[in-house]
């Protein structure tokens, strides 16, 4: 799914209102109706008390269209106008109209702190205060009125984005922002649902579709795309009935050092579960046996140091490399790594130590190959990219290095970001229960692997992470967050890609449309 800038979903209101020859009330209409819809359907005329509070721009007007049905369907509704301007929009002003004449009970206008009515625990908060066209600061006492929003305890629900948030930017402090239990965001989720900082203020997401002309969605470029089973299905390579071992080429996996053998073992497996033909690993001496026995499928090349990587130097001749896990950051391997990227031709994905490594002597960066795929986590992004302000200072920064040195880089973390020339990959799947140890090499197997079997290293990082978290997320139910390991998400690759052609489930349909057909 495309996730639209500011002024695409600007330019997408307008061109649609062109295409449908539709008015922008109309399209507002639409709007507050499909906010309706989604509430009645989970209500079913409760009554709970609903405070809408709306700002004077078309976020506000979603909320009195809102505010209007909830009225005409006898919900317990209140509405406020939260006057932080005297600028009202045209359509805002037309919906403010027809509220007023089907209700005795007028929007109540708020324009200080005095005004703020009082929010039982129980209560729902409908947030229509700001939504993308917030541009500057916001005056004291509408921060007061978030705050007041929070400490109510009441469930929020968000109009298209938490007011006081902007869809490129990190907000100066949490108390300036609204936290919604909920967004309803139309036409586009938004970039800041997905980033460790922003993330918080909106706990669950979903996107309403307000029937947005299709061919302007289709044809448009993004500078962000969020990843589910729709977008890597088309990545998907589908298996000829005559192919044979050779056809899914041969991984080497090159890394660990005495204590860290595992890590090794790890991404082997990983490789092999992805689908590649042969698995290789190359290790230091001490690694020979527990390879060997952990993992019967894969081959073992020693390194001449017992205890650490001191010269790669092997006579296969591999369709990818993964290196880095468990290799340690000594001078040795340091030496050994630079001669073996001065060699080297394969397709690679770099993890880990060998990152630090990168880090540590930044002219090594020269020798990567074009498309080399890179696998940090954050403490190694800082070291690569240097220190950042805040998640789009991050993003800019890891763009402008990919740009630079040609590589593709997988921003690990809950929502891990894959960042190629001027795009991010958002991937949907995942979940905290990935944050033990291992579940790192298990990525990098699984990309090393899928560039090995002929994915192109970007589609091999997309479709890995995704597999990586779905296979987490297939686990859960088993595991749960504390007891999930790295191990057991090897095993689970298997039924991640199973579950690629499993039938989606059919959307629930409320009472009331089972009626009506
Ligand atoms: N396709 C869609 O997604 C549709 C979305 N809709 C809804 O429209 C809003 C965006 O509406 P907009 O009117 O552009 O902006 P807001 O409602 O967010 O803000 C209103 C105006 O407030 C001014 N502003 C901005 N920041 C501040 C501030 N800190 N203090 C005071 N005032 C501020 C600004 O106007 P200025 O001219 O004064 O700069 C804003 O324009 C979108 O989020 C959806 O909810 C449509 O209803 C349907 C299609
Ligand atoms: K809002």
């Amino acid at each position: 799914m495309k996730i639209l800038s500011k002024e695409q979903i600007y330019e997408g209101d307008k061109l649609t209102a062109q295409r449908q020859n539709i008015s922008s009330t109309e399209l507002m209409e639409r709007a507050g109706t499909q906010i309706f819809n989604w509430m009645h359907m989970r209500m079913q005329g409760a009554q709970v008390p609903i405070h809408v509070f709306c700002g004077i721009g078309n976020n506000g007007g979603d909320g009195l269209v809102l505010a209007r049905h909830l009225v005409n369907h006898g919900y317990n509704v209140h509405t406020y106008v939260v006057n932080y301007s005297d600028k009202r929009s045209k359509d805002f002003l037309v919906n403010y109209d027809r509220i007023k004449q089907v209700t005795k009970e007028w929007p109540t206008l708020m324009a200080c702190e005095e005004d703020f009515p009082t929010i039982t625990p129980e209560a729902i908060i409908v947030d229509a205060v700001f939504g993308i066209g917030l541009n500057r600061p916001i005056a004291d006492w509408v921060k007061k009125l978030f705050q007041h929003f929070r400490a109510s305890k009441a469930f929020t629900l968000a109009i298209d984005i938490p007011s006081g948030l902007q869809t490129d930017s990190v907000p100066e402090s949490e108390n300036d922002v609204v936290w919604a239990g909920y967004t309803l965001s139309f036409q586009s989720p938004k970039l800041i649902f997905f980033l460790p900082e922003t993330s918080k203020y909106s706990v669950q997401w979903e996107v309403l579709d307000i029937g947005i002309d299709l061919e302007y969605i289709y044809k448009l470029n993004t500078e962000a795309e969020l990843i589910g089973k729709q977008e890597v299905l088309p990545i998907y390579k589908p298996r000829k009935r005559f192919s044979h071992k050779g056809s899914f080429g041969h991984a080497l996996i090159v890394g660990g050092s005495y204590g860290k053998i595992g890590s090794v073992t790890l991404s082997s497996k990983a490789a092999l579960v992805s689908g590649v033909g042969l698995v290789s690993a190359y290790v230091p001496k001490c690694g020979y046996v527990p390879l060997q026995v952990a993992l019967p499928e894969a081959m073992v090349i020693t390194d001449e140091n017992e205890k650490f990587i001191s010269n790669i130097s092997f006579d296969i001749t591999p369709s990818a490399i993964g290196v880095g896990i468990g290799i340690g950051t000594q001078d040795e391997t340091l030496l050994a790594f630079e001669n073996f990227l001065k060699e080297n031709k394969a397709p690679l994905v770099v993890d880990a130590d060998a990152l630090n490594l990168l880090s540590k002597k930044t002219e090594l960066l020269a020798l990567l190959p074009k498309g080399t795929v890179l696998t940090p986590h954050p403490k190694e992004l800082e070291r690569l990219i240097g220190e950042w302000k805040d998640d789009f200072d991050k993003l800019n920064k890891t763009k402008a290095f990919s740009k630079k040195h040609e590589v593709i880089v997988v921003v690990k973390g809950a929502n891990t970001i894959t960042v190629f020339q001027d795009k991010y990959y958002v991937n949907t799947t995942g979940n905290p229960g990935l944050a033990t140890a291992g579940t790192g090499d298990v990525l990098m197997g699984i990309i090393a692997g899928l560039i090995t079997q002929g994915y192109e290293p970007l589609s091999a990082s997309v479709f890995g992470v995704y597999l990586h978290g779905k296979a987490a997320d297939i686990i859960l139910e088993d595991f749960g967050y504390q007891s999930m390991i790295a191990s057991y998400v090897i095993d689970a690759v298997a039924e991640a890609y199973i579950d690629l052609f499993k039938q989606p489930e059919q959307p629930q349909v409320s009472e009331a449309e089972q009626e009506e057909s």
